[in-house]
């Protein structure tokens, strides 16, 4: 057993015997590219720096220490970051595991910004975290800023840091406008695999967290993952996962026990979701919150899903695989798991070739807005419009969701918008799968774009999605560009709507709240009274 991180589970010995005898640990500890196939190789060539990050990323402590000392002594002790997927998953669940404070701006709702801005301004600084440096949620967040610092007589370059890789619009805009530091993260990491770089240390250093501790705890297994061994932790379970994927289980379900580390099945889905989920094939992740026997997913899990604890389960399952250990020690271990199943299941596990898709359509959708999403109006009920469904109740939507997909599909919640105002949403997960019973994920828009968007767009053809959307009471401009944000988050989702349905044939089915609060409750009366009939 290694020290500080358990692995409980068995199944697909075969699998995991051929990854020790073809030598796959050791070759993926020394960075050999070609563990995926020829096609694969140019791009794993340069994506494999994170295999021993928890050493080469030591020199970046001091550095982020020194900056967070500095601005501590000017009184700014407010972190604030902007950034999507890999460039904000990672400090999410590093800071709330330390308990420390960080605003995670991955949204385009209007109200969430507006919020954000109107909390503690003259104490913040702003992390713009942008691998490619061109990611718009990003741009339109620091644009933002500026201005509300320029408004509030604060020299807003003093008050933003940059992360990025080296060469992109981003890095040479930080030293053009004079940022206050502009970090160059390790160009041959990729965004899902960047926690343990400057993506993940720098704002949860800045916001307080022990980061020299997480390389501690990270490297404290590393060596283990390099081991040609069936104990070797990271290979049974890449062996589990990608064994399981190729005899028909296509879905992971990830289940926290009681006092498992917060947001780490966040973290885990955009690793999963966007390594494995493309030529229709893949892992779904399916973050169900809890692992109690009345946690949908979890206990009625049918033959498609293979369920992974993160830490011990509630309620335990036969065939369930269970992680537990340190922060470090799981992020380190799933990344190079993931990075095995891709092998197995036959998968680049590098690229994520069906995510710009939804991007430029949504772009079209910003120059061109009246195009709309090409669904066409079902009914009204109250405050919500309904959109593409051949239910004439809300009521009734809920009830035969499960028979817009295949046997063993999955339904897809996407709610665009305000994650915390408009929390009570994600409530309708657990009552959809219930009713439907089918795996069900739900993800806050934009922000799942960048994590199982990829999955839904490139993996096993067989899930029916429905979108959540909203009226925006209050509208926010975006500085010098011809949209707002509400216009943006509306083009997101009607992008992403165009992309599943008329570019992959699968059902969408559009929820639009005219009123959001009272929308979101009939819609939970609804769906609750769906699940009673079911
Ligand atoms: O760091 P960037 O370049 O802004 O990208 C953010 C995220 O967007 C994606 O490219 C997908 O859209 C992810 O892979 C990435 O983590």
């Amino acid at each position: 057993m290694t020290q500080g991180l358990t692995v409980d589970g068995a199944g697909h010995e075969d699998v995991l015997a051929a990854l020790v005898s073809d030598q796959v640990a050791s070759k993926l500890a020394a960075k050999d590219p070609t563990l995926w196939g020829p096609a694969a190789e140019p791009e794993a060539s340069i994506r494999l720096g994170w295999v021993d990050l928890p050493r080469t990323s030591r020199p970046l402590l001091a550095e982020i220490e020194a900056l967070r000392a500095e601005l501590l002594a000017d009184g700014v002790d407010h972190v604030v970051l902007a950034g999507m997927g890999g460039s904000s998953l990672a400090p999410e669940v590093i800071t709330r595991t330390a308990g420390v404070s960080l605003t995670v701006l991955d949204s385009t709702d209007p109200g969430v910004i507006q919020r954000s801005l109107g909390d503690s301004l003259e104490r913040s600084v702003l992390v713009v975290s942008s691998k490619s440096g061109t990611t718009v949620e990003t741009d339109s967040q620091r644009r933002a800023y500026l201005a509300a610092f320029s408004d509030a007589g604060i020299d807003g370059p003093s008050r933003i840091v940059i992360v990025t890789d080296p060469g992109s619009p981003l890095a040479s805009l930080g030293e053009k406008e004079g940022y206050r530091r502009v970090f160059l993260a390790d160009p041959n990491v990729g965004g899902r695999y960047s926690a343990l770089t400057a993506f993940g240390l720098v704002p949860s250093g800045l916001a307080g967290a022990d980061i020299a501790e997480l390389l501690d705890d990270a490297e404290a297994v590393m060596d283990s993952f390099a081991a040609d061994s069936p104990d070797n932790p990271a290979l049974r379970l890449g062996a589990i996962l990608g064994g399981a994927h190729n005899a028909g289980r296509d879905k992971v379900v990830l289940g926290d026990g009681p006092g498992a580390i917060v947001g780490f099945a966040a973290w885990a889905e955009q690793l999963i979701a966007e390594s494995t989920g493309k030529e229709g094939k893949g892992l779904l992740p399916v973050d169900v919150g809890g692992s109690s026997a009345s946690t949908p997913g979890w206990a009625d899990a049918s033959s498609d899903a293979t369920l992974a604890a993160i830490g011990a389960p509630e309620h335990a399952v036969d065939g369930q695989v269970v992680t537990d250990g340190t922060l470090g020690a799981l992020m380190l271990l799933w990344e190079n798991a993931v990075a095995i199943a891709g092998r197995v299941i036959g998968i680049d596990p590098f690229n994520q070739p069906d995510v710009e898709e939804a991007k430029k359509q949504a772009r079209a959708l910003l120059d061109n807005p009246n195009a709309g999403d090409g669904l066409a109006q079902s009914f009204v009920e109250g405050a919500v419009e309904v959109y593409g469904s051949a239910a004439s109740s809300l009521e009734e939507l809920f009830g035969s969701l499960g028979s817009l997909v295949p046997e063993h599909g999955y339904l897809a919640l996407q709610a665009y918008l305000d994650r915390d105002a408009d929390v009570d949403a994600a409530s309708l997960r657990d009552l959809v799968a219930r009713t439907a019973k089918l795996q069900t994920t739900f993800g806050w828009g934009p922000r799942f774009l960048h994590s199982t968007g990829q999955y839904h767009k490139g993996g096993h053809p067989n899930g029916g999605f429905v979108q959540l959307t909203g009226d925006v009471a209050s509208d926010l401009a975006i500085p010098d560009r011809p949209y707002t944000f509400g216009s943006l988050q509306k083009a997101q989702a009607a992008g992403d709507a165009r992309v599943l349905a008329e570019g992959r044939g699968r059902p969408v089915v559009r929820l639009h709240l005219a009123d959001r609060k009272g929308g979101l409750t009939q819609l939970l009366a609804a769906a609750e009274s769906a699940t009673q009939k079911g």
